[in-house]
């Protein structure tokens, strides 16, 4: 017997999402040119999300992603399995990636984008010219398409209809955001941590989300989550956010005091404001039955949770009053300032109590909903709350005798939703046997879970067996009953660590005493029951139980108290727009100040700072760390980066084990910080937005799509090389590797060459000496290097990137080494390396020198332009020519 929340359940006439699981339903829908419209609908948020793209690859990445991205409780795609072409469809992709249960089949004709287009301006909380709407309508038409079939099975599926104007309706024609594969989700540790099995029991290692996931709602932290998988790109509505963050890390009186007013909004409130949306079908007729209670007393609850939420904006109002940031200004003006909201109030707090609050132990939820109604409004409600009161004083009572009768005083009278009343006995207050009068005894640890014949009934004594999944085959329970219930009772009287299962026990005739031993998953707790069938006689009548009575005076109060919000509930949804846009701000709130204000303030002071942006200039980081890393490592090494157009890519050099991976993967996560418009682990940060970020790290084999890790590598390159713009991040870890020496390195060259090309910023890291010849003919190209020190032939790993290339000869077999390599292994791979390097090492050489000059005649060039640009007198150029000279002469252009 089990404690329960408040909430949960669901059904027909009613959009229950529980917990953090999922609540998008997701339409999708492609044409022959390989398009592929998207409808994602939030139930939880009420939200619709349209999105229309090309599908660049085979292998539907971009849709990939978004089905990462959203991770859909519902697909619906139309029937046909292959796309137009004969290559896999939506559909198809659907079957692979997702277990058959989320897969829904609608006819083609539900996809009708004429009737999403109507249905989508009808719902939209926003002007649906705001949308672009009218003007696109032809254009993305797939995504329409696919709205209006998602919609269809909302409403017939969930037996709703959305209220309109009620929908927060977000219109991507295409990417409006920064575009994050599912591979580099992965490889990032975006949302969940790699290799968690290497880090021992004590793994600390987390993810990005789970390190800033400190938001104290369910809403909070999807948003957060969405925010990390799709980062911004509008550079203003970032700055929006650093701005706020700015007021937020230097007023802490600001600070605390919105930790304090979102604390007083019911946690669950942005999914609850959102229920409003959503009216079931056919009310009047269903609300009458007594079957419904759980919807009448759900709605009941939201209208709670509703009320509790618009009782907390003055406090917020408070506390935003003199804010600065546009951001907070906003919300005090759009929410604070709303007249909206306080008549809202005032239309509640005519038909509800004043002193009804929102709370989530089960009995004081049950008995604050059977209190909603201000008392006289209906008089047939008034007569079921006296019974309510009535029986529940009455159980309370029969504790207090049987605390008494039994010498019990630590008997306790709990609540549960499902069973009602129960009572809690710890096992020291029992000396011998436990009394006869109770039944459906259940040990949890060191207490006894029961309830007495005054209390229960018999039926939910068998309810609880077939909760617990003891019902079943009557062959082996008359079996049990018949031939082993005598044995079983005379050898075990006490718990034993065996499980028995009975039913039916009613139909035994003689005395007995049936244990039941329950060996749960995670304890073992011993279920067994002293009910003797003798005693059936002398039980109450089903309708005199306690707990029967109670809970049928509640469902009476539920039905009548839905009755008279019936009027307020419509008025409610004549303003369901402000609903919706308080839960966003709620929403948005718990992330900036929970999340980003709250991770930043717990860190030492300028460990992390503002990031800047600009539209076209360089990716410079000062002194920049790992988010994560840095705190599982005191004395973690920070590093720079400089990406300019003029220098778009870097190589990054060094032995296994010198940090290249863990500065590859911090450049992408602070990136992704910034973007989400929080502060970074840096000294200073000056970015440019990034439409996607790239990452091929890694080399494991794809078991699941059958590929090999050189085919693996390949594919994922050839997405990059597919979908890569001038404005994308691509990080590269040891390209080729996979395959042999030459061509790994001609494979890695090339793609080098392309990704020049494009001018996307780049950072390659490689262990292929080879490749930093690239430098010598490409002056965009720098090479650094991760020291290494060599210390009585072991390395010595220093973490710092250094210009230029460097040689650690051998370190492949002095890391061998340290693995365990037979000492004669050793001996021969070292003496058969020596001689093939020999000569490169002069070649390589011969290359270093030619690479300095050329870098130092493109650098001189580059400060030529410059100075041409420059809007200095005479007497400065001439200066600056002179100085040009002269460090030229003395080869300190560099
Ligand atoms: N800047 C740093 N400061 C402190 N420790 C670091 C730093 N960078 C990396 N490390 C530590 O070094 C370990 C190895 O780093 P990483 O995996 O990035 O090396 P690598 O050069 O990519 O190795 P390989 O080439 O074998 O993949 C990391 O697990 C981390 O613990």
């Amino acid at each position: 017997m089990e404690e329960e929340s408040a909430g949960g359940g669901g059904g027909e006439g009613c959009i229950v999402v529980v917990g953090d699981r999922s609540s998008f339903v997701i339409g999708l829908i492609e044409n022959r040119a390989k398009e592929v419209g998207v409808a994602a609908f939030d139930l939880r948020s009420a939200s619709l999300h349209l999105s229309q793209y090309i599908e660049t690859s085979c292998s539907y990445q971009n849709t990939k992603t978004l089905l990462h991205f959203y991770d859909p409780m519902v697909v619906i795609v139309p029937p046909y399995k292959t796309a137009a072409d004969g290559m896999v469809g939506v559909s198809e992709l659907v079957d692979k990636n997702y277990p058959s249960n989320k897969k829904v089949t609608m006819a083609r004709g539900c996809f009708d984008d004429t009737k999403g287009a109507v249905m989508v301006k009808n719902l939209s909380a926003r002007d649906p010219s705001a949308l672009g709407l009218d003007t696109y309508c032809k254009q993305y038409y797939l995504c329409l398409a696919a709205a209006s079939a998602t919609i269809k099975w909302i409403e017939s599926e969930k037996g709703v209809i959305i209220t309109n104007h009620s929908l927060s309706v977000t219109f991507n024609g295409s990417f409006d955001h920064m575009n994050i594969d599912s591979t580099s989700v992965q490889t990032l540790e975006i949302i969940d941590p790699l290799h968690t099995e290497l880090w021992g029991t004590s793994n600390k290692k987390k993810s990005l989300f789970q390190m800033l996931k400190t938001t104290k709602t369910t809403g909070g932290s999807r948003l957060l989550r969405a925010n990390l998988l799709q980062p911004l790109k509008d550079i203003q509505t970032i700055n929006t956010r650093l701005d706020c963050l700015d007021e937020l890390v230097s007023n802490e009186e600001l600070f605390f005091g919105l930790t304090q007013g979102l604390r007083k909004f019911p946690k669950e409130s942005d999914k609850v404001l959102c229920h409003f949306c959503f009216k079931p079908k056919k009310v009047t007729d269903e609300v009458l039955k007594p079957a419904n209670g759980r919807k009448s007393q759900l709605l009941i609850s939201d209208i709670i949770v509703l009320k509790t939420a618009l009782d907390a904006i003055p406090f917020l109002s408070k506390v935003l009053k003199g804010a600065k940031s546009f951001l907070l200004q906003n919300i005090y003006q759009t929410v604070c300032e709303n007249p909206k909201y306080a008549s809202m109030k005032k239309r509640i707090g005519d038909v509800i109590d004043e002193d009804v609050v929102h709370s989530r132990a089960p009995f004081v939820a049950c008995t604050q909903q059977c209190f909603a109604i201000k008392a006289g409004i209906d008089g047939l409600l008034d007569v079921a709350r006296r019974s309510f009161c009535d029986t529940s004083e009455a159980i309370h009572n029969l504790a207090t005798k049987y605390r008494e009768e039994f010498n019990m005083p630590n008997l306790k009278i709990p609540y549960n939703n499902r069973l009602g009343f129960y009572f809690i006995i710890p096992q020291r207050d029992i000396t011998e046997k436990l009394p006869n009068k109770f039944i459906q005894v259940v040990r949890h640890g060191k207490n006894v879970h029961c309830s007495s014949f005054e209390l229960a009934s018999v039926s939910l004594f068998f309810q609880n067996l077939t909760f617990l999944g003891f019902v079943g085959n009557w062959a082996l329970i008359s079996t049990l009953q018949n031939v082993t219930m005598p044995f079983i009772f005379l050898r075990f009287k006490f718990p034993v660590e065996y499980m028995l299962a009975a039913n039916q026990v009613y139909t035994l005739s003689s005395l007995f005493y049936v244990i039941f031993v329950f060996i749960s998953k995670k304890v073992r707790d011993v279920v067994y029951c002293n009910w003797e069938c003798s005693s059936l006689k002398d039980q109450l009548p089903e309708r005199e139980k306690l707990n029967v009575r109670n809970k049928s005076a509640a469902a009476e109060c539920f039905l009548r108290t839905e009755l008279c919000l019936e009027g307020l509930i419509n008025e409610i949804r004549e303003d369901i727009g402000i609903l919706t846009m308080l839960a966003e701000v709620l929403c948005l709130l718990d992330m900036i100040v929970n999340s980003f204000a709250y991770t930043i303030s717990t860190k030492p002071v300028d460990r992390y700072t503002r990031p800047e942006f600009t539209d076209d200039g360089p990716m410079a980081i000062n002194a920049g760390r790992h988010p994560i890393l840095e705190s599982l490592h005191t004395d973690f090494v920070p590093n720079n980066l400089f990406l300019s157009e003029a220098s778009n890519m870097v190589l990054v050099m060094g032995p296994n084990m010198s940090g290249k991976s863990t500065y590859l993967q911090q450049i992408c996560l602070i990136v992704i910080l910034a973007q989400i418009g929080c502060y970074v682990p840096a000294q200073f940060a000056s970015l440019r937005v990034v439409d996607r970020v790239f990452t091929r790290i890694g080399t494991g084999d794809n078991v699941e799509n059958n590929s090999s890790t050189f085919m693996t590598e390949m594919k994922e390159t050839a997405f990059i090389m597919q979908n890569v713009s001038s404005k994308s991040l691509v990080v590269v870890d040891e390209l080729g590797r996979a395959t042999s020496s030459s061509d790994g390195l001609a494979i890695a060259w090339s793609c080098c060459e392309h990704l020049l090309s494009l001018k996307a910023y780049t950072v390659f890291a490689t262990h292929m000496e080879g490749l930093s010849e690239l430098a010598t003919m490409y002056p965009n190209v720098k090479i650094l290097h991760f020291e290494v020190a060599l210390r009585n032939d072991r390395l010595d790993f220093k973490f710092q990137l250094k210009d230029g290339v460097r040689r650690v000869p051998h370190y492949g077999l002095l890391l061998a080494r340290v693995a365990g390599l037979p000492a004669s292994v050793i001996d021969t791979a070292t003496s058969i390396t020596s001689r093939i390097t020999e000569q490169e090492m002069v070649r390589m050489d011969a290359n270093c020198e030619q690479y300095r000059s050329l870098k130092m005649a493109y650098n001189a060039a580059q400060r030529l332009i410059c100075l041409k640009y420059s809007n200095q007198d005479d007497d400065y150029i001439h200066e600056a020519l002179q100085d040009l000279k002269e460090n030229y002469a003395a080869g300190k252009m560099t």
